[in-house]
């Protein structure tokens, strides 16, 4: 039988453990005089004004020769003093634009957007999306070290509260973009305690990109294919990698497959790259089909020509074994890309099961053998999910269009990918080629934006790519 526990026997409180003793010794309520409390406000405003200076040493410098100006000559010598420093303001912004925005514009910015929306809304916000963390009655704000601004984001410098971690930022990055009316928020850790938190002020990649001009330029580790959000090209490497694309339909994944075949151009021409194509929707690459060293557009030649692919790396390998570990490019050895539009028709839709089970062996070893021996493969992929496409992480690098759940984002992109901000599954459907990757050496996932290849710059580059070179120019 259970005991019947006395009453009065064991008081618990809601706040701390059940004490282990009968006799509780507690610390006695002692009431703070008046003179201390004092004696800590003034302390605390003689350190905010000593430190005024080392934190905002062009405010403070300002507002102290305008002061001064007053004090000696008075109200006309106040104004003076201001109309010689809008000159030279004028003259600095109109000879030098580019260092006027950095010195004046963007830190006049950095200081406003701190005042009016960082600071002011930093308490409700934290509080309200479960930031602030309590402690023995006491509330702790995670603190802001900083604000700076470039063109197009805010970037906020926050000591951490100790005990807490990154993690809780990056599972709020959606109560902190709206909290400060961002339309998206990423977390970056800079040490210790010490994070960055972005928040961009418009979107960048609002705007289509028309496709980049043919240049006689060509870098397969670096071939241009867009642009990341803070202005910068999105470049892809195919040469030594092997890329997925994944989108729901119509997020523009024709439109990376066709930057990547543009920015390739230079090299196909020159015979030390080529592109073999598979196109089961017989939309997406007949366009340029003259571009194409191979084409197959059905279940049979696809397979086909995935195994010749496989032949061809197979043959490759054997002749460098013990003589080379690494391709270049050469007119008798070309880098091959194969690019696959919906690589699920072959690996998981085509009723045959034969040609499913060859497609997939294929497609495994060119991913896993061709990086080093010039073979890669530029998949375009519908379903993340492993039932349909279970080879995915045969694929170092990836990209991430609009994508339909949630969950399909760290499938994608790893681990962690949608903590940091990379929303694939929020991404505006009238936004095409936008999506997010991660690149080289940076854990954070970046937003990109593919140019867009129209019917006729395919035309234009199946017609002839000597007649549509920009000379001299870059992609
Ligand atoms: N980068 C882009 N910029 C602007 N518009 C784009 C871009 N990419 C695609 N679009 C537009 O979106 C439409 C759909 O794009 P696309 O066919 O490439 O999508 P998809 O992901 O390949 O779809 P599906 O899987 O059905 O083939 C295009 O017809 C075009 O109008």
């Amino acid at each position: 039988m259970l005991r019947q526990p006395k009453v009065g026997a064991a008081q618990t409180s809601p706040t701390l453990p059940t004490p282990a003793q009968g006799v509780r010794f507690t610390t006695p309520i002692v009431e703070t005089p008046g003179i201390v409390v004092l004696a800590s406000w003034i302390w605390r405003l003689t350190r905010f004004l000593v430190a005024l200076p080392f934190r905002f040493p062009v405010m403070v410098s300002g507002l102290s020769v305008s002061v001064a100006a007053w004090w000696w000559l008075g109200w006309p010598g106040l104004a003076g003093l201001w109309a010689a420093a809008s000159l030279v303001s004028l003259v600095w912004w109109r000879a030098w634009p580019d260092s006027h925005r950095r010195w004046v514009t963007l830190r006049v910015l950095a200081w406003w957007r701190h005042v009016t929306v960082y600071r002011r809304h930093w308490q409700p916000v934290l509080v309200i999306a479960g930031l602030a963390e309590s402690y023995q009655e006491r509330r702790y704000l995670p603190r802001i070290r900083r604000v700076t601004c470039d063109t197009w984001a805010d970037r906020v410098r926050v000591s951490l509260v100790a005990g807490t971690a990154p993690a809780d930022f990056e599972h709020k990055v959606s109560e902190l973009a709206h909290g400060f009316a961002a339309p998206s928020c990423r977390v970056t850790v800079n040490g210790p305690r010490d994070i960055t938190l972005e928040f961009p002020r418009r979107d960048t990649l609002a705007e289509p990109l028309d496709a980049f001009p043919m240049t006689h330029h060509v870098n397969l580790d670096a071939l241009p294919v867009g642009r990341c959000e803070d202005g910068s090209p999105w470049v892809l490497k195919l040469h030594g990698t092997h890329v997925l694309v994944v989108g729901v339909t119509g997020s523009g994944k024709g439109s990376v497959i066709w930057s990547a075949v543009r920015a390739m151009l230079p090299a196909v021409a020159n015979g030390t790259a080529q592109v073999w194509a598979i196109d089961p929707k017989r939309m997406e690459l007949s366009y340029g089909r003259d571009l194409f060293a191979h084409y197959a557009d059905d279940g049979e030649s696809a397979v086909a020509l995935l195994e010749r692919a496989v032949a061809d790396m197979q043959d490759r390998a054997e002749r460098y074994a013990g003589k080379l570990r690494s391709h270049v490019p050469t007119t008798d050895d070309p880098f091959v890309i194969v690019v696959l539009d919906e690589v699920a028709f072959l690996t998981a839709y085509h009723p045959d099961r034969d040609v499913r089970r060859r497609a997939e062996n294929a497609i495994a070893t060119l991913t896993s053998q061709g990086r080093s021996v010039g073979f890669a493969v530029l998949a375009a992929l519908q379903d993340p999910r492993k039932e349909v496409m279970n080879l995915r992480n045969l694929f170092p690098d990836k990209v991430a269009l609009r994508l339909d759940e949630a969950s399909q984002v760290d499938m994608v992109l790893g681990e962690g990918a949608r903590d940091r901000g990379a929303n694939a599954h929020l991404i505006d459907p009238t936004l095409p080629g936008v999506g997010y990757v991660r690149l080289e050496g940076s854990p954070a996932p970046v937003r990109v934006r593919a140019a867009y290849v129209s019917d006729e710059d395919i035309t234009a580059m199946a017609g002839g790519y000597e007649s549509g070179v920009v000379s001299g120019g870059e992609g």
